[in-house]
């Protein structure tokens, strides 16, 4: 049992830092080539002297953007990294929901991957017998536990992860949302056991990207900003913080206003949108457009900085600002990456099915994977005018046939 003096789980003073190599020799031949080459590290920082208490039996939200050291915190706290500096003391058997296929043995069916996992956080296997049940039930793989995990789907892997540690009674749980990436069903069923754990007044340590969880969830949360606490506190507060640092609104990375043609412009800018046009149905960049043809919006990138697997997307809206259409590869295979100075074009065709009026275009680049990352997102950058033959008050002007069908003289 933890003692109710201290707090579950105190961090002080923590520093984490990866080396990371300068140059990378992708091939055996370069290797041979050029053996004396040296490797040069770079020392990046993912923690930067991080200290926070969090007291037993509060629910407390880890957020922050893509890479300012979220998981490396967990991955520290679980004692799967060695921190460089500073302590970490945690007050009561943990469980954690941290990484997929730890502590897992993919060569094994998921009845003895549960039971080896439950004892390695902390039961009996006497008891771990007595939980299988709840485990595998709460998983809903009951048809599955004599599979191998290998034969699993990351998804089953999800469910049988957070079943385990759900039931082994852990005092501490450490929980990176972003891998409940089950069904919505077993999502719901995850956030009613969230609801359930803190009911049952358990530490609770949960990285997140949504901000309605952390409001909805969380006694108290720390919005981490590469590698430091930027707030900690109150979870609106938190919450709010978070948002304008991922929105971004009128301010550079450092603080600083930008000018004026940045207004509506969000995004770290690693890459920036540089142009941004409409074409006709031949291909020529056009002020109008035809309804009825096709048409394309375009954008130009520039990469400041090496990106992987960019999004890149628009929203049309008219010119009531309600919008009427929106395209993104996010459904596509990965487009791969891009280094410091690419420059790419993206044209994104479609049928002008709009009815005469002006549209406004808002192209985006974002980060993939968990939670929403700006990278350039310019508001209303380009326009268009449809033009028709007929003027519509609806949005669309979709071709249609009318006929009359029967004509009954009385
Ligand atoms: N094993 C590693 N080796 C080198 N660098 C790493 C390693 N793990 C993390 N980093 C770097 O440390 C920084 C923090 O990464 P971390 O995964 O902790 O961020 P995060 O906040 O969890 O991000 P996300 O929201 O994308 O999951 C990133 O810049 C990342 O590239």
């Amino acid at each position: 049992m933890s003692s109710p003096a201290l707090p579950a789980v105190a961090v002080d003073g923590v520093s984490k830092t990866f080396r990371l190599p300068h140059e990378r020799v992708h091939t055996l031949k370069e290797r041979a080539l050029h053996p004396m080459r040296r490797m040069g590290h770079e020392a990046f920082p993912a923690l930067r002297d991080v200290s926070f208490a969090v007291d037993d039996g509060e629910f407390f939200g880890i957020v922050g953007r893509n890479g300012s050291g979220k998981s490396t915190l967990l991955k520290c706290l679980a004692g799967i990294y060695a921190v460089d500096r500073g302590r970490i003391y945690v007050n009561g058997r943990m469980s954690t929901f941290i990484e997929l296929g730890v502590g897992f043995n993919n060569d094994l069916p998921a009845r003895d991957n549960v039971m080896i996992n439950a004892t390695m956080l902390g039961l009996s296997p006497r008891e771990a017998r007595r939980r299988y049940d709840a485990v595998i039930d709460f998983a809903e793989l009951r048809e599955f536990e004599d599979l191998k995990l290998k034969n699993y789907s990351s998804g089953m892997e999800v469910r049988l992860a957070f079943s385990v540690m759900m039931q082994v009674d852990a005092e501490v749980l450490l929980i990176d949302e972003v891998l409940a990436v089950g069904d919505a069903a077993f999502q719901q069923k995850c956030f009613d056991e969230f609801a359930r754990i803190r009911r049952e007044g358990r530490t609770v340590l949960l990285v997140t990207h949504d901000m309605g969880n952390v409001q909805r969830f969380c006694d108290r949360a720390m919005l981490l900003e590469r590698g430091s606490i930027v707030e900690l506190g109150e979870p609106d507060r938190v919450a709010a913080r978070y948002l304008e640092l991922n929105f971004n609104r009128g301010e550079t990375d450092d603080g600083t206003p930008r000018d004026e043609s940045d207004a509506g412009r969000y995004g770290d800018r690693r890459a920036e949108i540089v142009e941004a046009w409409f074409e006709d149905e031949a291909g020529e960049r056009a002020k109008t457009v035809p309804t009825g043809q096709r048409a394309a919006f375009c954008f130009r990138a520039r990469f400041r900085e090496p990106v992987a697997d960019p999004l890149f997307g628009v929203v049309l809206a008219d010119d009531r600002g309600t919008p009427v259409f929106e395209a993104s590869n996010v459904l596509l295979p990965a487009c791969g990456g891009f280094a410091a100075g690419d420059e790419a074009t993206i044209r994104i065709a479609f049928d002008c099915v709009l009815s005469s009026g002006r549209y406004e275009a808002t192209p985006a680049i974002a980060r993939g994977g968990s939670g929403v990352a700006w990278i350039d997102r310019r508001e209303r950058f380009a326009s268009v005018v449809v033009t028709g033959a007929r003027s519509t008050d609806a949005v669309l002007d979709l071709p249609f046939d009318l006929e009359v069908l029967s004509r009954e003289r009385r």
